[in-house]
């Protein structure tokens, strides 16, 4: 059986997903919102959390939060709308597995919570192994360029920072950096920084020994020793506690670390690679991260483009996907139509390679034949890629009423489709609502 806790507002469709989950081996609980939530999770432990990214109290992003600080280690997926998308990549950045898009697709839900659950087993944090063939390079000028200076960092024992939105393929970008060191041999070891707690953060990094503090029933390697003669990647490391990065700092200039409790020092020889999306010279700015240590973390740079700006590659990556995508879910999509490819290539990608290899999953499996169609696309993806500055210049006129369509959409979406709602929340009456539907032809 596996513990599951919705978090939903929506009750008949946490009735529905509950019911259907069921069938799964799945016993599940649900709450409409973030506070009963809390209490729920001081009281039981769930082996899954599915939690709606906009409710009544919140956004689900403080049931991640809470849950990351408090140490748990349970999987969450993010269920949020199309429109929400920007900021549920966020949720990956501070831990999350995935996010699914509403409406749900059943078979989706299955294989993303499969995967979630998966990863639980693993258990270590540090577990992702990269399969060399479910990654491609691209042949962009500017992935050219990235790969080159890629080479030439590798073999050296510098210190690298990777700046790149989320789902720019940092991680990937890291290990192709430790696979042409001298240190490939040797473990690499990938720490998310956002999936820590302050107190999980330093012993994870440096150890323990028992009785170091309560919970600590035995000694425990940090990951600095495990990686030893290797490279340890620390994603979003903008999230550790100045604490830890004064730890850290130490163990970078002095190359010896101390578990925690313990008075013994040990040598260690690891290189460190680090991933963050946040601007970590914003965060000097605010005295949140620590300069002297961001001096000695960039060593060398590395940005990693947004898809958006190596549309050369996009065609490309979209091959890739539908290839991975038909042999993980048996399906034998040959080509897409003219008018999916170029909503695809048309589309600014915000959750970059990985919001693109969710849509293509998606749509592989909606599509049973041959050839995928528009349909098996978010619809919203269309309202998204048309937005106004970019197709309509500088006609003022036309801009209004695309940004107007665009907020009535929205709105609705919010609303759960009730007019009456949505007239509310867009601040009109109903019958202008409907005269307004009527007139940009929305269903
Ligand atoms: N070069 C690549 N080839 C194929 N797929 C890729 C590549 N880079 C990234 N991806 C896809 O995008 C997903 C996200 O990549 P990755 O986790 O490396 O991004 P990230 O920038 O570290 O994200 P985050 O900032 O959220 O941690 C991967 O799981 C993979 O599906």
């Amino acid at each position: 059986m596996i513990k599951t806790l919705i978090v939903e507002d929506d009750v008949s469709f946490a009735e529905l997903l509950s019911g259907f989950l069921s069938k799964y081996d799945h016993q599940v609980s649900f709450v409409p919102k973030i506070q009963p939530s809390l209490r729920l999770l001081t009281q039981e432990s769930f082996d899954l959390l599915l939690i709606d990214y906009r409710l009544p109290d919140g956004t689900g992003l403080e049931i991640l939060k809470l849950v990351r600080e408090k140490g748990l280690n349970t999987p969450i997926i993010m269920m949020t709308s199309f429109n929400d998308v920007r900021t549920a990549v966020k949720s990956i950045q501070l831990g999350a597995f995935d996010y699914i898009i509403k409406p749900v697709n059943p078979d989706e839900l299955l294989l993303t919570i499969k995967k979630a659950l998966e990863k639980k087993e693993d258990k270590n944090l540090s577990s992702k192994t990269i399969i060399e063939e479910d990654f491609i390079r691209g042949n962009s000028a500017v992935a050219k360029k990235l790969y080159q200076h890629i080479s030439l960092v590798a073999p050296t024992d510098m210190s690298v920072i990777i700046q790149g939105e989320s789902g720019t393929g940092k991680e990937y970008a890291a290990q192709t950096l430790h696979n042409e060191s001298k240190r490939s041999k040797k473990p690499f070891i990938s720490i998310d920084c956002g999936a820590l707690s302050k107190d999980l953060a330093a012993s994870e990094l440096f150890g323990h020994i028992k009785g170091a503090f309560t919970g600590a029933i035995t000694d425990k390697k940090g990951q600095f020793e495990v990686a030893n003669g290797g490279t340890l990647f620390l994603d979003e490391v903008g999230n550790l506690s100045y604490e830890v990065q004064v730890k850290l700092l130490r163990a970078l200039q002095e190359k010896v670390i101390q578990p925690l409790g313990s008075t013994k020092q040990i040598a260690v020889d690891v290189r460190i690679i680090t991933a963050t999306n946040d601007d970590l010279l914003n965060s000097i700015q605010q005295g949140e991260f620590r300069e002297d240590l961001y001096h000695r973390l960039n060593q060398f740079k590395i940005q990693l483009p947004a898809l958006r700006d190596r549309s050369d590659d996009l065609k490309l990556f979209i091959a890739h996907f539908i290839k991975l995508a038909n042999k993980e879910l048996d399906r034998n999509v040959l080509e897409v139509s003219k008018e999916t490819k170029n909503l695809l290539l048309r589309y600014d990608w915000p959750g970059n390679l990985r919001e693109l290899n969710n849509v293509i999953k998606r749509m592989v499996l909606l599509t049973a034949g041959a050839t995928a169609d528009i349909d098996a696309l978010p619809e919203e993806m269309l309202f998204a890629a048309n937005e106004p500055a970019k197709a309509l210049g500088s006609d003022l006129k036309a801009n209004n009423e695309s940004n107007e369509k665009t907020l009535i959409i929205d709105a609705l979406h919010k609303a759960k489709y009730n007019k009456s709602k949505a007239a509310k929340m867009l601040n009109i009456d109903r019958k202008t609502l409907y005269a307004k539907l009527e007139r940009y032809g929305i269903e």
